[in-house]
């Protein structure tokens, strides 16, 4: 069997551009030993924002946060090695990621139309109960991980990670490409960040009109609409699958869930993009609550209030993850 860092690789688990992240075991322990993650990382191949030394420093920080203590929903980093070439991340082993979770509550059933064709209806059983659960966990992990200094940059369903396929308590994973505050241990001026972050859906719009000065607010974007999807009925975010890949498409999606950004956003005072649209786009008013939030919406009004503080377009109007967290767990809150 491979060894990889002194451990047995067992199989592949997924991986990204600049990384293999491989179930493995103790070479010297039995087969039956306990098992890890390890993430092995090929430093020459890695462009920026991808910085593997830097997501060991940021996840050595975590880990030393004194604060409330660590948080249950953040992964740990428990150990380290490095070679000339490569940097290894040894991790605790999920089984389960977002999608997975949410597919094992979806139910399929066959509609059969009036033109004798028939479609594939999914229907997402989470209950309100457990969405509320997912995200009150979601938002633990972030506000943990913010209290640290640190934004994540990549928030969406494949770093979130579970202990298993029943289980409802998320962990977000994945630090490659967060921003450790003030300037990312040098790596990167606090008003000119990389806008080139965040996956598909998840983008904050501010990052589509290419604002370099953002914050944490560019993760409670992405929270929220992991959120949408939890309280989808098909278990999918609100917007067209020409927004997962391209940015213009993502943005025109947002317009037409949200309605359109204030004409005065400032945090696109100075964008030209952001001008030729106010000047160009027609208005457009936000989709009604029960379109975006169809599980939740007549049922539970503190998450929709939740949702709606999450997804305001100024970044200083924007509620961070602990107010959204204290809007979910204590109504007196807001
Ligand atoms: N601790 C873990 N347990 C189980 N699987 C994991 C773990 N960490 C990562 N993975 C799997 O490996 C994939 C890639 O990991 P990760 O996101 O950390 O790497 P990455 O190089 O940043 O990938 P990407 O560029 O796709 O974000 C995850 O989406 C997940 O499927």
């Amino acid at each position: 069997m491979p060894q990889r860092f002194g451990f047995r690789v067992l199989k592949r688990l997924g991986g990204g551009r600049f990384s293999d992240v491989y179930e493995v075991g103790d070479a010297q322990q039995p087969l039956s030993a306990k098992r890890y993650a390890l993430k092995v990382v090929e430093l020459d191949a890695e462009r920026p924002p991808h910085n593997a030394r830097n997501e060991v420093s940021i996840m050595g920080k975590l880990k030393i946060h004194k604060g409330e203590g660590y948080s249950v929903n953040v992964v740990k980093l428990l150990a380290e090695f490095t070679n000339p070439m490569e940097i290894g991340l040894m991790l605790p082993l999920y089984k389960a990621a977002l999608h997975d979770v949410v597919s094992h509550h979806c139910r399929v059933r066959t509609r059969f139309n009036l033109d004798g064709s028939t479609s594939k209806v999914v229907r997402n059983e989470l209950t309100v109960d457990d969405i509320r659960h997912l995200v009150v966990g979601l938002l633990d992990g972030l506000a943990f991980i913010h209290s640290c200094g640190i934004i994540h940059r990549d928030i969406h369903p494949s770093n979130i990670m579970f202990k298993d396929i029943d289980s409802l308590d998320p962990v977000i994973i994945d630090f490659g490409i967060s921003y450790d505050e003030p300037d990312n241990n040098g790596l990167e001026a606090p008003e000119l960040k990389f806008t080139d972050i965040a996956t598909g859906y998840y983008k904050a719009p501010e990052l589509l009109l290419s604002v370099r000065n953002y914050g944490t607010g560019v993760d409670v974007w992405s929270m929220a609409i992991v959120m949408a999807l939890l309280c989808s009925e098909g278990g999918t975010t609100p917007f067209d699958k020409d927004a997962a890949h391209s940015d213009l498409a993502l943005l025109s999606n947002i317009v037409r869930v949200f309605g359109s950004p204030p004409k005065d956003w400032e945090d696109c005072k100075g964008s030209r993009s952001f001008a030729a649209m106010n000047e160009h786009f027609f208005a457009s008013e936000p989709l009604p609550i029960d379109k975006v939030l169809p599980k939740v919406a007549t049922v539970d009004k503190r998450m929709v209030k939740v949702f709606r503080g999450m997804t305001k377009y100024p970044s200083k109007e924007r509620w961070s993850a602990i107010e959204a967290r204290k809007g979910l767990i204590d109504p007196e809150e807001h």
